[in-house]
């Protein structure tokens, strides 16, 4: 787990061996103090360099181990031993220094940083604090203000910025061991008192209280209910306010209070859903370790409305040459503008020039003979969708793959149009498609393994967390949609407001209410479905719309918005009115009240005072219900799966870790009963029977999230 060996007769390299990030495990913990206690007493030793193999310094405390019981050495008390050793230490830097990795180069004397190398306290992601004295040691080397950004973000710095700050003593392009080695023999001599972190005085700023409380104020508003980035400001106003003795002690209490609570198991657990989604498996045996994926150098996108732009920003970002299709020359000029101002604005924040060169704008579908990939982005219509298919399927050479954005039609019916149904898949970007991390891969019957894995790989490619779902109409994460925004529209019925129901949620931790998210999104969109699934048209008398449709409970209030003009930021007007169409800035409306007040009084319902309570039971209880459908139907093959959707699409708190997780913290046994109940008083809601796998798990005794797979046995795995 370490290497202990001599090198140029008097310097200890001790090198981390703990693939694949050197975290640092009871083990590795272990073989540091074994090896530091040898170097220590070794008379031959006059230096000690540490190191980590294969490139990457240390990824942190094991993660894993959170789980259980500490065991081996505690971290704190071995960095301490480590800084106040009477030879200088060198921390020689390359990959990662993240966490207690980064914190372990702190109480090294010196820090030799390779160029390419990131360094960061991302603790607070993982709903704890840097808690091996990083809170105190880093506002004493760099001063309050900027220790409180990074440790109450977590955001990873270059090694330039590292320097820049303070935090390294060098960067170098060579090995960054060799020269730490080199430096380390030119310390012998040096004094060490000034090089030992904890005992600097921490650099305070003469308005520290105004500090404290402005990031404090900024902190709360953007965690949304997190808290581990308010414990981090505490923690900092400990560096800032005492001794490291005590400073040290309070950092431990705070990390006591984080270490077992709700949203530090939450946050941990997304770190490795995210990583789980990325593990895809088909019934037929292909999964991401046995499929190949094929590389990608030129593709097409069709369509350049708001997603195809975003595609094509996103593809052409990472070196991929992209042929951009428009149907007409004005809606191709617009488009053009709007993609390269996109570049060039991401280049100048980067300080590099922007990679127009990549792109071509066309009116011809000819010019993607040789593409390797295109990805349809044209308006969702199946008819059109079907069109272009079939004239791609003329155009490209046989080994294209065609790729549809749909949001949520059949992208069997489409691969059904071409002539390679296996080389036919969905990638589902969510908008602005250059900015959301989320990509639904979505797998046909048809769709090949290697299909499969090329699109999985090239969303990867594109910085996305890409997840593969079955197909069904709305995939997984538009699927869950849809009982949740009922949810939200029968409450209003009840005598809710949209501002009381996005307040809950938000004070739940989303980063939108669903009213909110609905305007932003355009509520012509769901109009348009509901039509085309006739549940809604112009058979409907619109002085009195039934509240019962294709046998079940109907809310007809989002059709009466929409009839208005009223499709949400876009036309200035939606759940919300704001200052101007494609304004931002939510106001309530009064002609929505008055709407609601003579829609109750026409169907004679009398408003009930609804609790922020039953909101939340209610619109996410019936959400991680249909989660439970599809992991029956097969659509999504994990929970994991469905939170990492929701997290990185949806704006589901990641301190709740997402819509399956949570209802396994609440319990499955009380979300049942909360189900039961919502059920009995709405009988006309299916969205609201609990599945049965609900109610197997719970038969069960309630497994933990990650165990439920082996409770699922899809009769049809889509997937
Ligand atoms: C007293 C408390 C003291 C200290 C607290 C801490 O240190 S908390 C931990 C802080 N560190 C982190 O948060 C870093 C987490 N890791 C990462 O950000 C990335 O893994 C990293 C290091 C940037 C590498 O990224 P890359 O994309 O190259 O690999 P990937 O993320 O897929 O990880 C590869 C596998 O390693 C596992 N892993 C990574 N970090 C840890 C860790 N700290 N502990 C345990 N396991 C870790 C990761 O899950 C992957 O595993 P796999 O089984 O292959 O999915």
């Amino acid at each position: 787990m370490a290497r202990y060996e001599l090198v140029k007769r008097s310097v200890a390299l001790i090198t981390l061996t703990n693939p694949p990030v050197n975290a640092l495990s009871s083990a590795v913990r272990h073989a540091i103090a074994k090896s530091m206690e040898h170097a220590l007493n070794d008379p031959k030793v006059t230096a000690v360099v540490i190191y980590g193999e294969n490139g990457r310094f240390c990824g942190g405390a094991d993660i894993r181990e959170f789980a259980g019981p500490l065991r081996g050495p505690p971290l704190v008390p071995l960095l301490d031993a480590i800084e106040a050793g009477e030879k200088p230490v060198v921390a020689a830097i390359e990959g990662v220094a993240l966490g207690g990795g980064f914190e372990l180069a702190l109480v090294c004397h010196y820090r030799i940083a390779h160029f390419k190398a990131r360094l960061g306290l991302p603790e607070v992601t993982l709903g704890i604090l840097p808690a091996a004295g990083g809170t105190q040691r880093l506002p004493r080397l760099i001063g309050i203000p900027a220790a409180l950004e990074l440790i109450t973000t977590g955001r990873h710095i270059s090694a330039q910025e590292a320097l820049k700050l303070g935090i390294v003593d060098q960067v170098t392009e060579q090995n960054a061991c060799e020269v730490a080695v080199e430096f380390a023999l030119r310390a012998v001599a040096k004094p060490l008192s000034s090089r030992r972190v904890s005992t600097l005085t921490t650099p305070c700023p003469p308005d520290l209280d105004a500090l404290l409380e402005a990031v404090t104020m900024q902190v709360k508003k953007k965690a949304r209910g997190a808290m581990a980035p308010l414990a981090c400001v505490q923690a900092v106003r400990a560096a800032a306010t005492m001794p490291y003795s005590k400073g040290i002690k309070r950092e431990s209490e705070l990390m006591a209070t984080l270490f077992n609570s709700g949203q530090a198991r939450a946050l941990q657990y997304c770190f490795f859903a995210q990583r789980t989604a990325g593990k895809w498996t088909l019934p037929s045996g292909a999964q991401w370790n046995n499929s190949k994926p094929r590389e990608i150098r030129r593709a097409a996108v069709i369509g350049l409305g708001t997603m195809g732009r975003g595609i094509v920003v996103s593809l052409a970002r990472v070196g991929i040459s992209v042929i951009a299709v428009e149907s007409e020359k004005k809606l191709l000029e617009t488009g053009k503008q709007m993609v390269i101002g996109m570049l060039e604005r991401d280049a100048k924040r980067q300080g590099v020039s922007a990679s127009l060169n990549l792109l071509k704008f066309t009116l011809s579908l000819q010019d993607l003979k040789d593409v390797d990939i295109v990805i349809e982005a044209v308006f969702e219509d199946m008819a059109l969708k079907k069109h272009v298919f079939q004239e791609l399927s003329k155009v490209c050479r046989p080994a294209t793959l065609l790729c549809s954005n749909t949001s949520g039609l059949d992208v069997d019916a489409l691969a059904g149009v071409t002539d390679r149904p296996h080389l036919v898949v969905g990638m589902h970007f969510f908008s602005p498609a250059h900015v959301m991390k989320l990509l639904e891969v979505v797998c046909g019957p048809r769709s090949s393994s290697e299909t499969i894995a090329t699109a999985m790989s090239l969303g990867k490619r594109m910085g996305k967390v890409s997840v593969a779902v079955g197909n069904c109409p709305g995939f997984v994460g538009n699927r869950m949609l849809k009982p949740y925004l009922d949810q939200a529209t029968f409450l209003l019925e009840e005598g809710a407001t949209p501002e009381q129901i996005d307040k809950a949620l938000e004070d739940f931790g989303f980063a939108m209410g669903v009213f909110r998210m609905s305007d932003l999104a355009g509520l012509d969109v769901g109009w348009r479905v509901r039509k085309e699934s006739g549940l809604t048209g112009p058979d409907i008398d619109p002085k009195n719309p039934p509240r019962r449709r294709q046998g079940h409970r109907y809310c007809p209030i989002p059709d009466m918005v929409c009839e208005q003009g009223r499709f949400g930021q876009k036309t200035g007007r939606g759940w919300y009115m704001y200052d101007s169409p494609g304004g931002t800035n939510a106001k309530s409306d009064p002609l929505i009240q008055n709407l609601l007040e003579m829609y109750r009084s026409r169907y004679g319902i009398q408003p009930r005072n609804i609790s922020d309570q039953e909101i939340i039971e209610r619109c996410l209880f019936a959400l991680a219900n249909e989660g439970f459908r599809i992991l029956e139907d097969g659509i999504a093959a994990r929970p994991e799966d469905i939170d990492v959707i929701y997290l990185f699409g949806y704006g589901f708190p990641r301190h709740r870790g997402g819509p399956m997780f949570y209802a396994s913290m609440v319990g499955l046994e009380r979300v049942l009963e909360r189900l039961e109940h919502y059920h009995q008083a709405h009988p006309d809601v299916p969205h609201l029977e609990p599945s049965p796998l609900l109610k197997k798990l719970v038969a069960c005794g309630s497994p933990p999230v990650q165990n439920w797979r082996e409770h699922i046995k899809t009769m049809h795995s889509h997937l």
